[in-house]
C-alpha cells in the first residue's frame, strides 16, 4: 500500500480517469497497537505508540500507557463506577428501597418487564463482569488488545461488540484495490475516508459509462457507414458483414478494458454507524487473511483483472474496529503467525491462499488492518495459543478472566430483571415477562449459580430459557409470559446431558436396577455432573483380593488415574487407623456404567473410600444412600461442585438420603419437589459418612470403629487437630 493515503485520483498510471470525487485526504497516521518487531520491549513500544498517535496531554502520563496500571490520577477513562447510574435500571422505574433486600426483584416496582427501560449502549447492557467491562472501556480508549478467558455464554463476544461501539467512528476508512498496469499481479491499494470509496467507484463507473457510450456511438456510425456502403454496392455484402462484425468485436473488447479500470472496493465503511466488528471465530485462512479468487480464463481477453478478484479478510474488514476471535487456539500455527504479523505491521497484503489457484500469483500492496483484537476462549485456548501471539496480546493489552457467578444483591436482581427485558427486546417477537415469571427466572439464576448468595453469569443458557418461555406464551398468543411458561420452558429446554441422564435413570428402571434399601458390601451410589447442569448417579464397586505381586489398584474403564488417586487418599487413613497392610491386597474398583465424562476424581473420592472400607471390613452399604464429596488424606470431607444437580439426580433415582460435604450445605438450591424426596445429610468427615452409609454396627476396634474418633473437619478452624491429635494408634 502506498504510504500516501491521499487520493488525488486513482494511483498514478493505474487508470487514465481522475474523477472529481477523489479529493486529497490528510495523511492518516497508522494507529495500531503493535508497530515494531517482536523482540522490542513492549513497555517502550507502548509509550511510543501513544506518542506517535499524538494523544492529548493527559495521556502523556506513562501510567496511562501501562495496562497493568489501572488507575492514574488524571485518568479520564470511564470506569464501571463512573458509569454507575447508566448501568443500573433506568431511574424511571420506581424502587421500593425498604423491601429491596427481601424482594426477588430487588424492590423493582414493575408489573412486567415492559416497564423496564433497556440502555442503548451494549456496554451498559452487560451484567456483572465488572472487571471485564472496565478493561473493555479502557482498552477501547487506548486501542489495546484484550484476551478474555472464561466459560461459554458469559458475555465475551457481547463485550467485544460493545467495544466496537466505543471506538471512534471518525477514523473509519474505505479500502480500494486498483488495477496495476505495470504488473497485473500486483494490484494497488488506496485508503480513503469512509463513504468516499463509493463516490470514487461511482465516478469511475460514470466515466466508464461515458467512454463506452462514446465508443458505442462511434461504433454504430462506422457500422452504419459499412451497411450503407454494402446497400449501394450489394456485391460486397459479405465483406461488409465481416467488417461490421470485426468492428463490433474491437469495440466490445476495448470497452471491457474500460470497465476493468473501475477499482474494487474491498472495505466499504460508508454505511457504518460504528467501528466495524468482525467475528473471525473458526475462520479459515482465506476468510481471516483475505484471498484472491481463481480465474479459469487466465488470458485471451476473457480473464477477470486480478484487482477484481481480491477478497478482503476479517483482519482487513475490521480495520479501525474490533477483530473477535473465539477459541483462537483452533487457528493453525501458520495462520496464527500471519495474524501476529498483521497485528505487528498494521497492514497485510492479500494473496491467493490456495497454491493451485491462479489467485496465488497475485499479491496486493499491503492492505491496512489496524484492528483491536479480542481473543477469547477457555483455559485450553490460552495453553494452545501460539506463545508469541499471546505475548503480543499481553504486551499490548489486557488479559481478563470472566466470572461465572456474581454476588446476589438487590441491585444485581434488578439487573437480572433488566436482562430479561433486554433479551425480549433483542428477539423482537417475545411477549414481555410478568413479575412472577421474572421472579422464577431469578430463582433459576440462583439455582444455576451452585453457590450460596450468588447468581449465575452463564447468560446464554439463561437467555435460552427466556426465549423458550416467551415462545410458549407467543404460541398461545398471550400478551405476557407467565411463571407457568417459565416452568414449562425449564422442562422443555433440557440439555442433551439432562436428557441422557433422565434416559439413563429410565433404563435402570427397565432393568430393575432401582435403588433398594438393602445393604451391599463394597457398592456405593456415587454422584457426578454431566455437562453444565445435569446430575447423574453412578455406582462405584470395590473388591479386595490378596495381592499377586505388590498390592495395586486396578480400575476398570478409563478412570484408572482417578481410582488410584482416591485409593491413595483413603489408604493414608486406613494405614493410620488399622493394621491392614494394603501392600498385600489388590484393590479392584469399578465405576459402573461410567464414561470418562462427568466423573471427576475429586468429587468421587468419598464414594471410593466408602466402597473400599466396606469391602475391606465386610460391612454392607445402605443402597438408598447416595454421596458426593472429596476426601482429604486426614479424613475430612471437602467441598465439591454441582451439589444441587447431584442431589436432584439422587432424588430422581429414588435415593432416600444424600451425603454432601458440610461446606457445600450453603450451595444447595434444589427445587421444592426434590426437597421432599430426599434427606440431605451434610458430613464433615469420613466417620460421619460411614455412620450414615454403612448398615449395622462395626466390630469393636475395627477400622470403622476407630474412625469414629475423627471429629469435626480441618476446614473448621476450631476442629483443626481433632482429626489427628486425638486419634488412637492403630496398634
Ligand atoms: N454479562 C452479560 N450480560 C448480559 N447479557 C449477557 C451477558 N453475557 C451473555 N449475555 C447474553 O448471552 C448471549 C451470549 O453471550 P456471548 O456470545 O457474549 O457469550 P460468549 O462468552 O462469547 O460465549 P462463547 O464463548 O460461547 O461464544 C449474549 O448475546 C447476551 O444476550
Amino acid at each position: 500500500m502506498s504510504n500516501d493515503t491521499n487520493v488525488d485520483g486513482p494511483p498514478e498510471d493505474a487508470t487514465e480517469v481522475a474523477p472529481e470525487a477523489e479529493q486529497p485526504q490528510e495523511e492518516q497516521p497508522q494507529e495500531h497497537p503493535g508497530e515494531r518487531s517482536l523482540e522490542d520491549d513492549p513497555e517502550d513500544d507502548r509509550s511510543e505508540n501513544v506518542d506517535e498517535r499524538g494523544e492529548s496531554a493527559d495521556d502523556d502520563d506513562p501510567a496511562d500507557d501501562d495496562p497493568s496500571t489501572d488507575e492514574s490520577p488524571d485518568d479520564d477513562i470511564e470506569t464501571v463506577e463512573d458509569l454507575g447510574s447508566e448501568v443500573d435500571v433506568d431511574p424511571g422505574v420506581e424502587i421500593d428501597d425498604e423491601h429491596a433486600a427481601d424482594d426477588l426483584l430487588g424492590g423493582l416496582k414493575i408489573d412486567s418487564t415492559d416497564d423496564i427501560e433497556v440502555p442503548d449502549r451494549l456496554v451498559d447492557q452487560v451484567i456483572g463482569q465488572d472487571e471485564a467491562r472496565d478493561i473493555i472501556i479502557k482498552a477501547a480508549k487506548q486501542r489495546r488488545h484484550v484476551m478474555m478467558i472464561g466459560s461459554p455464554g458469559t458475555g465475551k463476544s457481547m463485550l467485544a461488540k460493545a467495544m466496537s461501539q466505543l471506538l471512534p467512528q471518525e477514523d473509519l476508512q474505505d479500502v480500494l484495490v486498483y488495477h496495476n498496469p505495470d504488473d497485473g499481479n500486483a494490484p494497488k491499494v488506496r485508503t480513503v475516508p469512509a463513504g468516499k470509496g463509493e463516490q470514487i467507484i461511482d465516478a469511475h463507473k460514470e466515466e466508464a459509462r461515458k467512454r463506452n457510450q462514446m465508443r458505442s456511438i462511434l461504433m454504430w456510425i462506422i457500422i452504419a457507414i459499412i451497411i450503407g456502403y454494402t446497400i449501394i454496392s450489394p456485391a460486397s455484402i459479405l465483406l461488409g458483414i465481416i467488417a461490421a462484425g470485426i468492428i463490433w468485436l474491437i469495440f466490445r473488447y476495448t470497452s471491457r478494458g474500460t470497465d476493468a479500470m473501475v477499482p474494487n472496493m474491498i472495505v466499504d465503511n460508508g454505511d457504518q454507524r460504528q467501528a466495524p466488528f468482525e467475528d473471525a471465530t473458526g475462520a479459515h485462512a482465506g476468510a481471516l487473511l483475505g484471498d484472491v479468487r481463481h480465474d479459469p480464463f487466465q488470458s485471451g481477453g476473457m480473464e477477470t483483472p486480478s484487482h477484481d478478484r481480491v477478497e478482503p479478510g476479517s483482519i482487513h474488514k475490521s480495520n479501525k474496529g474490533v477483530l473477535f476471535v473465539d477459541e483462537i487456539n483452533t487457528l493453525d500455527i501458520r495462520t496464527q503467525q500471519k495474524l501476529m504479523t498483521a497485528i505487528q505491521e498494521g497492514e497485510f497484503s492479500i494473496t491467493g491462499q490456495s497454491e493451485r489457484s491462479s489467485g496465488a500469483m497475485v499479491q496486493t500492496e499491503p492492505v491496512p488492518c489496524d484492528f483491536v483484537m479480542i481473543a477469547a476462549g477457555n483455559l485450553d485456548a490460552m495453553e494452545n495459543m501460539h506463545p508469541a501471539l499471546r505475548n503480543r496480546v499481553k504486551g499490548y493489552g489486557y488479559e481478563v478472566y470472566m466470572d461465572d457467578t456474581i454476588e446476589d444483591t438487590p441491585e444485581m436482581r434488578r439487573k437480572y430483571a433488566r436482562f430479561i427485558a433486554q433479551e425480549v427486546e433483542r428477539d423482537g417477537r417475545l411477549p414481555h415477562f410478568e413479575r412472577d415469571a421474572v421472579e422464577e427466572l431469578i430463582l433459576e439464576a440462583k439455582r444455576r449459580a451452585g453457590r450460596k448468595n450468588h447468581l449465575t453469569l452463564h447468560f446464554r443458557s439463561l437467555g435460552g430459557l427466556v426465549r423458550v418461555a416467551g415462545d410458549i406464551a407467543r404460541a398461545e398468543d398471550r400478551e405476557h409470559t407467565t411463571r407457568d411458561d417459565v416452568l414449562q420452558a425449564k422442562q422443555r429446554s433440557r440439555s442433551i446431558e439432562q436428557q441422557l441422564a433422565d434416559d439413563y435413570i429410565e433404563r435402570r428402571k427397565d432393568y430393575e436396577l432401582q435403588v433398594t434399601k438393602d445393604g451391599v458390601e463394597g457398592r456405593v451410589n456415587g454422584l457426578a455432573v454431566m455437562g453444565e447442569d445435569s446430575g447423574i448417579m453412578l455406582p462405584v464397586m470395590a473388591e479386595i483380593a490378596p495381592a499377586q505381586g505388590g498390592g495395586q489398584v486396578i480400575a476398570t474403564g478409563k478412570l484408572q488415574e482417578m481410582a488410584e488417586e482416591s485409593v491413595q487418599n483413603v489408604s493414608a487413613i486406613i494405614k493410620k487407623f488399622s493394621d491392614v497392610d494394603l501392600s498385600e491386597k489388590d484393590i479392584h474398583i469399578q465405576f459402573v456404567q461410567a464414561g470418562q465424562q462427568g466423573v471427576d476424581g475429586d468429587s468421587a473420592s468419598i464414594t471410593v473410600a466408602t466402597a473400599v472400607i466396606s469391602a475391606l471390613e465386610d460391612i454392607p452399604v445402605d443402597q438408598s444412600v447416595a454421596m458426593t464429596g472429596s476426601l482429604s488424606v486426614r479424613g475430612d470431607v471437602l467441598p465439591v461442585g454441582g451439589v444441587t444437580h447431584k442431589i436432584e439426580a439422587a432424588a430422581k433415582a429414588g435415593c432416600d438420603k444424600v451425603i454432601i460435604p458440610a461446606a457445600n450445605e450453603q450451595d444447595v438450591m434444589i427445587e421444592d419437589e426434590y426437597d421432599e424426596m430426599v434427606e440431605i445429610i451434610p458430613c464433615s468427615n469420613i466417620s460421619e459418612v460411614l455412620e450414615v452409609a454403612l448398615k449395622g454396627e462395626p466390630k469393636k476396634d475395627s477400622l470403622v470403629d476407630r474412625l469414629k474418633s475423627i471429629t469435626g473437619s480441618a476446614l473448621d478452624s476450631s476442629a483443626v487437630g481433632s482429626t489427628s491429635g486425638s486419634n488412637p494408634s492403630p496398634q
